[in-house]
């Protein structure tokens, strides 16, 4: 025998009912024994609940809402029942019931009252209407199903709105029925009746409470609870996105997982079932092929240890604290007896180990009562200033991680704790339930669905995590970066279990966000048609504000303005990857502040396209120092533009022309000037001299320029193309003048201890950078451990692919470490 349930919202609508009928119909052609409790109609329980207010108010406006209740019944059975004697049998049998109704609620109106045991007869009208109509639907059918009026069978106290089972009489009265009966049973959920067979009802979750009697009385093998969704999930859906079915759990958890907020089951009101360890299968009414999940006693040692992940949206936490609390026995006891006394419910208890402070959260509407009651307790001891006053922390919320397997596997909770700083979410209060069945912890309510996100990802490793991205400049770089993503994002979900959602997105002029993704496939349409002007102040607000776990800001402009943004963006706990060099190239106070804000936040700021583009180079320097060597010497060719123009500089094609070239293929900077001059070079000497250990700033930096002077002052990136135009003559000396010694021209960087110089020469032969060609770049690396052949890192050091690609590559990095 197997108990079945069908909730409110599966069966609010008469073509639900139907799917019903064929998942029922399946059972009964499949010779097995069940039988099946129906809530009221989806909604009806409340418009009975308001009819009645409305009578007991003399308003008559109640009518109406009888009216509508009836008419809805009618509709049912005419739109299911097409056998016309069932039909009319049935349309009867219902108007007959609701006149009785409608007397009652005349009684109410007459005398402007209706008590919790008239509201209980009045309630029964809802599962006694939607139970007689489906059981004659069922016979329709060809299923033999017969109705069965709980007052029958389930016996209770006179507790009116919340009564208590008599269990001996109940299941007693359960067999002797079924003995009787062996037609389906189509029962009402809910109701009962007391001695003198007044009508009760069982209070909240009650439908599944007569299914969990029926199951303890008949000894089924197995309830099923049919809802809306597929069965218990590892987090609500609504948000976490990428939650999914548990398909196994036991009572234990179940019950944990209620308590901290998950609707699908109610298992207080299962007691009989799991006290006669009766699985219990949770499915989904729209998709009855799906298993759904399975409560019981296995447990599954091998299982995962997190089985869940719960939140309780909305608490207070009191905290109670003073050196009067310091080894004093019985402090506990008066604080929750106190709260008990004024019927008070405690969510989460936790005490500093140091006894000198206990903290419980409560519901938000008990946070006050509960100060009073608290307070009113230690009186004495405020008085005398050895118990501080009630401190009260609103607006915060539990997460809860649960699951039976987490005291077997050690470093749960840090990985926990990891998952929340890596994204900056403060635990404000910490507690391991005694049963070792979940961690919970207290934080900022606006903080909860990041939270929720950042620990579904942390435990539910099957699943892909999601980067969410900030990008700023879609120039050259930043455009083949989104199209870059848009390209390999399939591969990441399915081969990396990362998925890249850009969700903020700026150009100089417009920005638009998208907490679900930003359509890569169309985003210049997107930037085109949006409204909000660029302003990075709200654009940090809006990443701020939407608060999304795993968020990465990348800076593809070479914009100081957006790198004065950075240190607001680090302490936001968002990470940052970038291209640009002004950040890390500008004052060393400043890109030592950044680095240390990062560190603190448990966030990276990470840069390594900043020099040589996507050739590794400073990660390699990092390496080199992190694992003990010491840098002696850094030697290297750094601009992929200068090597450009060296390399096809030919005593024929003039200069300009070959800068213009230089520059349409995304070797420059926006202003080729910072290349030509050196500056960018110096730049990148400069940022690799702070990462090998030398605190320098950029006037310590010697630069042995080779533009004329008046290219130098050019004022715009105009001028200066007039200028070198003009002065073809001088750039083919200088070209002649190394050809006629065998040699080629480069521009150097030298870090040698603390000196760091850049120059134009002239190499021969013999010179490791004389080979190099295109725009390739090349680093020397001369430390301790590689000093007779120096470390060499070498390849093309600009353009967009490969810039973009060691940006992308950073973001994947970046987002591998979170969480
Ligand atoms: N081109 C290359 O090979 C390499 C470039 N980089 C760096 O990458 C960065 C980008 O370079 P490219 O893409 O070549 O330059 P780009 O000029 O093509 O792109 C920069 C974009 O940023 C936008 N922008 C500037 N200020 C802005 C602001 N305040 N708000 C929003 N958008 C703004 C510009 O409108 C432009 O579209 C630069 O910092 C450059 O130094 C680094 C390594 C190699
Ligand atoms: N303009 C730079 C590009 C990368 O930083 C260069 O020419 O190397
Ligand atoms: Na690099």
């Amino acid at each position: 025998m197997k108990v079945l349930k069908f909730g409110g919202s599966s069966v609010a609508q008469p073509d639900r009912i139907r799917g019903i009928v064929e998942i029922l119909k399946d059972y009964y052609a499949a010779g097995d024994h069940f039988t099946v409790v129906f809530s009221a109609f989806g909604g009806v329980t409340d418009n009975l609940i308001e009819m009645s207010e409305l009578a007991a108010r003399g308003d008559d406006r109640y009518g109406q809402l009888f009216q509508e209740f009836a008419d809805r019944h009618q509709l049912a059975i005419g739109e299911l029942l097409t056998n016309e004697k069932l039909q009319q049998e049935t349309a009867h049998q219902m108007r007959r019931s609701h006149e009785v109704l409608k007397n009652l609620l005349y009684g109410i109106f007459l005398v402007r009252e209706a008590s919790p045991r008239t509201m209980d007869y009045v309630l029964s009208f809802g599962e006694r209407s939607s139970s007689y109509i489906i059981s004659q639907v069922l016979q329709q059918a060809g299923v033999p199903a017969e109705f069965l009026d709980a007052r029958r069978i389930i016996k209770t106290d006179k507790t009116f709105g919340n009564a208590k089972v008599a269990f001996e009489k109940t299941y007693a009265k359960i067999k002797e029925h079924y003995r009787e009966h062996p037609k389906v049973q189509v029962v009402t959920g809910f109701i009962a009746s007391a001695k003198g067979g007044l009508t009760t009802t069982l209070g909240r979750g009650g439908s599944d409470y007569t299914a969990s009697l029926l199951a303890a009385g008949l000894k089924a093998q197995a309830i099923e609870i049919w809802t809306d969704v597929s069965g218990v999930l590892t987090a609500d859906p609504r948000r976490v996105e990428k939650a999914f079915t548990i398909p196994k759990m036991t009572y234990a958890e179940a019950m944990e997982m209620s308590h901290f907020g998950a609707k699908v089951i109610y298992p207080p009101t299962l007691m009989p079932a799991l006290q006669n360890r009766i699985p219990l299968y949770i499915k989904n009414t729209f998709q009855p092929d799906f298993p759904g999940t399975k409560v019981s006693e296995e447990s599954d040692p091998d299982g995962e240890a997190v089985r869940g992940i719960s939140s309780i949206n909305n608490v207070a936490l009191c905290t109670v604290s003073g050196t009067g609390m310091f080894g004093v026995p019985g402090i506990a006891g008066r604080i929750f007896g106190s709260l008990a006394a004024a019927n008070i419910n405690v969510i989460l208890i936790t005490q500093g180990s140091s006894e000198h402070a206990i903290s419980f959260a409560v519901q938000p509407s008990d946070a006050e009562r509960a100060r009073e009651a608290v307070e009113a307790a230690f009186a004495f001891e405020i008085a005398r200033g050895v118990v501080n006053a009630v401190k009260v922390e609103r607006d915060l919320s539990v997460v809860a991680i649960i699951g039976e397997n987490m005291r077997y596997q050690p470093g749960i909770a840090g990985r926990l704790f990891r998952a929340l700083g890596k994204n900056g979410i403060n635990a404000v209060a910490i507690a391991q339930g005694s049963s070792e069945l979940n961690v919970s912890v207290v934080i900022s309510r606006e903080d909860e669905t990041k939270a929720l996100n950042a620990l579904h990802e942390t435990f539910f490793l099957s699943d892909y995590k999601t980067l969410h991205l900030f990008i700023v400049g879609v120039g050259l770089i930043g455009g083949t970066l989104l199209k870059q993503i848009d390209q390999q994002n399939d591969y990441l979900r399915e081969r990396r279990g990362m998925e890249l959602k850009v969700v903020g997105l700026a150009n100089s002029k417009k920005m638009i966000f998208a907490p679900s993704g930003i359509d890569l496939s169309r985003w210049k349409e997107s930037l085109v048609q949006s409204s909000i002007p660029i302003d990075l102040a709200v654009f940090v607000g809006r990443m701020r504000d939407l608060n999304l776990s795993n968020s990465i800001f990348v800076d593809n402009t070479a914009d100081s303005k957006i790198a004065s943004f950075y240190e607001t963006i680090l302490d936001e706990s968002i990470s940052i990857s970038t291209p640009n060099k002004i950040a890390t190239s500008s004052g060393y106070l400043q890109y030592q502040r950044l680095k240390n804000i990062a560190d603190k936040r448990g966030v990276q700021f990470r840069y390594e396209t900043n020099v040589g583009a996507g050739l590794p180079v400073i990660s390699t320097l990092r390496d080199l120092i992190d694992s003990g060597d010491r840098i002696t010497k850094i030697e290297g060719v750094l601009s992929g533009s200068l090597s450009y123009i060296f390399n096809t500089l030919d005593g024929i094609l003039p200069f300009s022309d070959i800068v213009r070239e230089a520059r349409e293929k995304g070797f420059t900077e926006p202003d080729p000037r910072i290349d030509l001059s050196g500056k960018d070079v110096a730049r990148k000497i400069l940022i690799l001299a702070r990462e090998t250990g030398v605190p320098l700033n950029a006037e310590d930096v010697h630069v042995n320029g080779f533009l004329p002077e008046e290219a130098m002052a050019a004022a715009s990136v105009e001028d200066f193309f007039n200028v070198i135009e003009d002065q073809a003559a001088y750039f083919n000396e200088l070209y002649e003048s190394a050809s006629r010694e065998g040699k080629v021209l480069r521009m150097i960087a030298t870090l040698d201890s603390d000196q760091a110089t850049v120059g134009v020469q002239a190499v021969g032969p013999d010179n490791p950078f004389y080979t190099l060609s295109g725009s390739d770049n090349m680093i020397v690396f001369t430390t301790d451990r590689y000093r007779v052949r120096p470390l060499v890192v070498r390849g093309p050091g600009a353009g967009a692919e490969v810039t973009a690609a060691g940006v992308f590559a950073e973001i994947i990095q970046i987002g591998s470490s979170l969480s």
